[in-house]
């Protein structure tokens, strides 16, 4: 399943036969994908995201401070885990800058794969990995080089119970082999209360303008058989369920809150929203393709789909609020 769903862009759903998947949004799909869908009102995640024009980051310090720990994680690979009084925990690999734990109240809520590998040279699937300069398949390898590129940390910060770790991916000789560019990705994690925040920065350093598409493709633990997506009402989608008979959606709206709901999240009441930088969303579970794991996740990534130009020195922001929402 990959439904791409975009605001604004009126009220036709073009159907793509390319790929093989299956879309499970909301009980419409219950004959097509052949498992029940339903909401668990007490089981809710929301997802939420905010504009900012902001390029500064903002934080400062030492790397190892209260609530900021380095650690040698799977496969020894370094990882940053942040941790705060409310008990919120998130755990950063520098391979790839993917998050790749976040519990909150002990609870894990993202999901890594189990064909996951730490070698230091395959990008990490799961968490929430990057997708940059290239979401999807393209020019250079399906969803760009960033998940796999080393990246380092910058600054660190823990104010007001407030752990931030920034992490910086520049171009070097692998990157400008594929897409040869100039250019600095600043990419802050933080964890505020119960919320996990990123803030992602990209900037051209270069002498000529480039153009990226970028998501941060994150896997959600969920039981696929009761995972419902919402918020994506009324937006244009691109489905690429080769099943798909009919349009998924069909009024014109803007993307605003999305919310899973899944038997996995015992969680409830919803976060107020702001409209993002990140203007689109990806619904993704690849169904039969990873039969023996498909059932354990959904994707719901957070994406710029239509290509930022960046002229020189100039920068592109956009940040994250996802907000587990308590009984
Ligand atoms: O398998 P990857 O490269 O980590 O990407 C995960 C999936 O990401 C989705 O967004 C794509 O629609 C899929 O085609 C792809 O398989």
């Amino acid at each position: 399943m990959a439904l791409l769903c975009k605001p604004g862009f009126g009220a036709t759903t073009t159907l793509n036969k390319e790929f093989v998947p299956r879309v499970c949004v909301g009980s419409r799909h219950q004959s097509v994908v052949g498992f029940r869908l339903r909401p668990f009102s007490n089981a809710r995640l929301c997802v939420r995201a905010t504009q900012s024009t902001s390029v500064s980051t903002g934080i400062s310090g030492q790397f190892a401070i209260a609530g900021i720990n380095v650690d040698a994680g799977e496969g020894g690979l370094p990882v940053v885990k942040l941790h705060n009084k409310q008990k919120s925990e998130c755990q950063i690999y520098l391979h790839g800058g993917v998050i790749t734990s976040w519990k909150s109240k002990g609870k894990e809520l993202l999901h890594v794969r189990p064909d996951a590998v730490f070698d230091g040279v395959k990008p990490i699937s799961g968490g929430v990995p990057h997708c940059f300069p290239q979401f999807g398949p393209g020019a250079i390898q399906q969803h760009g080089f960033a998940r796999n590129c080393s990246w380092e940390v910058v600054a660190t910060s823990n104010e007001d119970d407030t752990p931030c770790v920034t992490l910086r991916l520049v171009d070097n000789e692998y990157s400008r082999a594929m897409w040869n560019f100039k250019f600095v990705v600043k990419y802050s994690v933080w964890l505020q209360g119960d919320n996990l925040c990123t803030e992602m920065i990209v900037k051209n350093v270069d002498e000529k303008p480039f153009s990226f598409t970028t998501a941060l493709h994150t896997y959600f633990k969920a039981d696929i058989k009761g995972v419902t997506v919402t918020g994506l009402n009324g937006l244009k989608c691109f489905d690429k369920d080769p099943v798909t008979k009919e349009p998924v959606q069909s009024s014109e709206d803007s993307l605003s809150e999305l919310a899973i709901y899944s038997w996995v999240f015992h969680l409830s009441e919803v976060v107020p929203f702001v409209a993002c930088r990140w203007s689109d969303a990806v619904l993704w579970n690849p169904y039969m393709t990873m039969k023996l794991y498909y059932k354990d996740f959904v994707c719901v990534e957070n994406a710029k789909l239509d290509p930022v130009t960046l002229q020189p020195r100039d920068s592109w922001t956009a940040k994250l609020t996802i907000s587990p929402l308590s009984e």
